[in-house]
């Protein structure tokens, strides 16, 4: 199945919470969208199951409008965060029951469906918690049951709504490894909704990245995490420093800011910031540095440290605290810029003033390439 969406906009009133979304999802693949509290993901992924409709655009599955069909006729698997199983119902119960209630003419024999379901526990390994109530499971064990109820009618798609979320970071972890095995084994075309940026790269084949209903980057891990395309994405995976810079054939320059281990841009000259996680920054005690160590705390392995620069430019670093040394308030440093992405125009002093904080749908994206 090949899943076609098409500018989808979605409006709350006056509010667009959809802003044109495009989007191709193909055969078997696991797509994870990724974005913050508010960005559109769960609107998307119910317009997709039918639980929601698009004031405008498209949506095509192999080719047909899937926009024509109520949401018993799109066969989707859905798994919420908070999966109500029927308290009532054992689980091999809860598992078969999307295939006792299909029309009698597409319902398998009470035989079949007794086999699908063993099977389906076996495949899950969840055989031994067949004749357990919900209420005797722990929350992963229930998640896994949610998604074998799910998986049961042999979905076109699957749905999964930050199925993860409400469980603590081991079972999350084990769940995640789990989810991808079995993935991996069914070939069912998947959309995962998370805001875990963790759990989106290790899970899927692409991330989506979205932001305020728009998408604003679709790519695989490693490429979004090296070349994150906006600010917005930028910001998003940690690069939380912004250092106003000049660019000049391709380098970034700033008083105080050694950048020379970063590549050169293929950008042209003019204002701009660099990004930066602050692990990735390295301050050195420098009297000639122009910038200087506000505040210093510890995390036990790690020393933050606040620091301020010409124009009010604010900064933090994050060094090993064995290697960080003469780093105290009111010193002034040198930095040394290890990583960071560079966006054309200025965010500093905190506010978004210019082109690198306007949103992306509005300027080109840059493709930056190392000369
Ligand atoms: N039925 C509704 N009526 C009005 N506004 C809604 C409705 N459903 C969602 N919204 C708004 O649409 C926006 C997007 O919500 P959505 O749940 O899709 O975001 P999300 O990215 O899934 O967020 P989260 O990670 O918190 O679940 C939010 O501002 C939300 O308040």
């Amino acid at each position: 199945m090949t899943m076609t969406i098409s500018h989808l906009i979605r409006r709350f009133g006056p509010v667009e919470v959809l802003r044109g979304i495009d989007l191709e999802v193909r055969k078997g693949e696991l797509i994870a969208l990724l974005g913050p509290s508010g960005s559109g993901k769960t609107t998307l992924l119910k317009i997709i199951a039918g639980l929601d409709w698009p004031d405008a655009g498209g949506l095509a599955v192999n080719g047909q409008d899937w926009l024509a069909r109520k949401a018993q006729e799109r066969r989707t698997g859905f798994v919420f965060q908070h999966y109500a199983l029927f308290p009532h119902m054992k689980v091999a119960d809860n598992v078969a029951f999307g295939l006792t209630v299909l029309p009698r003419a597409q319902r398998p024999s009470a035989a079949k469906i007794r086999a699908r379901v063993e099977e389906l526990l076996h495949f899950l390994q969840i055989a031994q918690l067949a004749d357990r109530y919900p209420g005797e499971l722990s929350g992963g064990q229930r998640q896994r049951v949610a998604l074998g109820r799910a998986l049961a009618i042999d979905p076109e798609i699957l749905l999964l709504d930050e199925p993860f979320g409400a469980l603590d970071a081991q079972v999350r972890r084990d769940l995640r490894r789990w989810l991808r095995e079995v993935h991996d084994a069914t070939g069912t075309t998947t959309i995962f909704v998370t805001h875990d940026q963790e759990e989106a790269f290790e899970l899927a084949d692409r991330v989506v990245i979205m932001g305020a209903g728009r998408i604003e980057q679709i790519g695989h891990a490693d490429e979004i995490y090296d070349h994150p395309a906006t600010p917005f994405v930028a910001r998003f995976l940690g690069l939380t420093v912004e250092i106003p810079v000049a660019l000049r054939a391709g380098r970034a320059i700033a008083a105080g800011l050694d950048t020379s281990l970063l590549p050169r841009r293929a950008m042209a000259d003019g204002p701009a910031t660099l990004f930066l996680r602050p692990a990735d920054l390295r301050p050195a005690p420098d009297p000639e540095g122009t910038f200087r160590v506000t505040d210093v705390s510890s995390t036990g392995a790690l020393l933050r440290i606040g620091l301020e620069g010409p124009a009010g430019c604010r900064a933090e670093a994050e060094v090993p605290r064995r290697t960080a040394s003469g780093l105290a308030p009111g010193q002034t440093v040198r930095l040394e810029a290890q990583a960071g992405q560079i966006f054309p125009g200025q965010t500093h002093l905190g506010g978004d003033t210019a082109a690198a904080a306007a949103p992306s749908a509005d300027r080109p994206i840059l493709k930056e390439s190392h000369l």
